[in-house]
């Protein structure tokens, strides 16, 4: 009985969502305007809306029902009540390796093949492998923080004392199942950011910029300051201006940068698709960030409802506003001096394209560009390009 009434709310929330808005906050606002269901409930009728969206591209005219019970086999590795309510002969396989899970759904009727999960192979920047690629989205990733400089071994022996299961990526990135409420086991917030793996290796490329003590660095699309206080905890000498075109994101930021104890520092709302405000072109900075608004494409195992809704026609609006915001900003450099240009995007578009015509326009080099894949290890891919003037 209730696996029918999980199945019927599931159904309910993908005949009513339209990817207008995340599917976490519609997901919320159906919870709240359906309070008899528990937390049980809820979390089941998510794992449920979430397995069919995994599913991407992948089996446009099957039934929503289908979509989430074949959804539910791929994605997950151990018994699954409602699918083993719905489809017994299925949940028993559930630990099987994916091809065998696939050729089981082909004698099915229902032949999911990886290749249209994500169905733009040519879209894709230089190194990004489409199956490997469209096979992360039927697995969640994970959550990731980056611990500050000397507060490893405090954090670690406090998850260790709580039993919460997490994992050591390296000296300063843990790794923990998603889901896990991170907050609750670890209340100083000023001992750790909330980070994802792949963003933290963006400090590999700082090197490459001479950065003196003393020196300004303009973090242009700011958001809530990840980008700045990865480069301040490794350079708190340095002087910090941040924009961002939300004043709101830039009040986050501040409570963001007030318990890393980063206090000084200039922040100026900003549309840099128009102008570069006169604070900025007075300044000499020594290295521009430009984490500029993208598609996101490279977080999508995380959203996968926007995988499914994506218009492959965005993308040229998505591009143009990117070079726009890049060729407005590398304005500010003298010679010598560094662009760091960053998305979270696996589109070529986005990201070579766009620094290949930033060199051409600006007369910038280019130093090194990567798309630092996380998708095999249950982690977002993102694309960085150092540059210099
Ligand atoms: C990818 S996010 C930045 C993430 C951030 N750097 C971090 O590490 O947490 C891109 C940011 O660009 C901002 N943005 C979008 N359009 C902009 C514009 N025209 N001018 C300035 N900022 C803009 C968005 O508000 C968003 O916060």
């Amino acid at each position: 009985m209730k696996h029918d009434s999980h199945l019927g709310s599931a159904l309910r929330v993908l005949d009513s969502y339209e990817g207008r808005q995340p599917l976490a906050a519609f997901l919320k606002d159906f919870f709240r305007k359906h309070p008899q269901m528990g937390s049980r409930d809820r979390r089941t009728v998510s794992a449920f809306v979430y397995a069919a969206f995994r599913l991407g591209r992948a089996l446009p005219h099957a039934s929503p029902e289908d979509r989430i019970l074949t959804g539910l086999f791929l994605c997950e590795t151990s018994s699954v009540e409602g699918l083993a309510y719905f489809k017994p002969e299925w949940d028993a396989r559930i630990a099987a390796p994916l091809d065998e899970k696939l050729a089981c759904l082909e004698k099915a009727g229902l032949p999911v093949s990886l290749s249209a999960v994500f169905p733009w192979p040519e879209a894709l920047s230089t190194g990004v492998e489409h199956l490997p690629f469209a096979r992360s989205f039927l697995k969640q990733p994970r959550l990731y923080i980056r611990v500050r400089p000397q507060r490893m071994p405090a954090v670690v022996r406090r998850l260790e004392e709580q039993g919460v299961a997490f994992e050591q990526r390296d000296d300063a990135c843990l790794a923990f199942p998603n889901g896990t409420r991170i907050e609750q086991y670890l209340p100083d917030k000023s001992s750790y950011e909330i980070q994802d793996e792949t963003s933290q290796h963006v400090r590999d490329f700082f090197p490459l910029f001479a950065l003196p003590a003393g020196s300004w660095v303009w973090d242009s699309c700011a958001g809530s300051g990840g980008k700045s206080l990865l480069l301040f905890d490794r350079h708190p000498e340095l002087r910090f201006c941040v924009s961002d075109i939300r004043p709101s994101i830039l009040k986050n930021l501040r409570q963001r940068f007030r318990s890393a104890g980063l206090r000084d520092y200039e922040s100026i709302p900003a549309d840099l698709e128009k102008e570069i405000p006169a604070a900025c072109r007075n300044k000499d900075f020594q290295l521009v960030m430009a984490d500029v608004p993208c598609t996101g494409s490279g977080t999508w195992s995380r959203t996968p409802e926007q995988l499914f809704f994506f218009d492959p026609g965005r993308l040229t609006a998505f591009s143009e506003r990117q070079q726009r915001i890049a060729e407005n900003v590398a304005a500010v450099l003298k010679p010598g001096t560094g662009l760091l240009y960053i998305t979270c995007s696996i589109f070529r578009s986005e990201n070579e394209s766009v620094v290949e015509r930033l060199c051409e326009r600006r007369g910038l080099t280019l130093l090194k560009q990567e798309m630092l894949k996380g998708y095999e290890r249950q982690a977002d891919s993102l694309f960085v390009a150092a540059l210099t003037a």
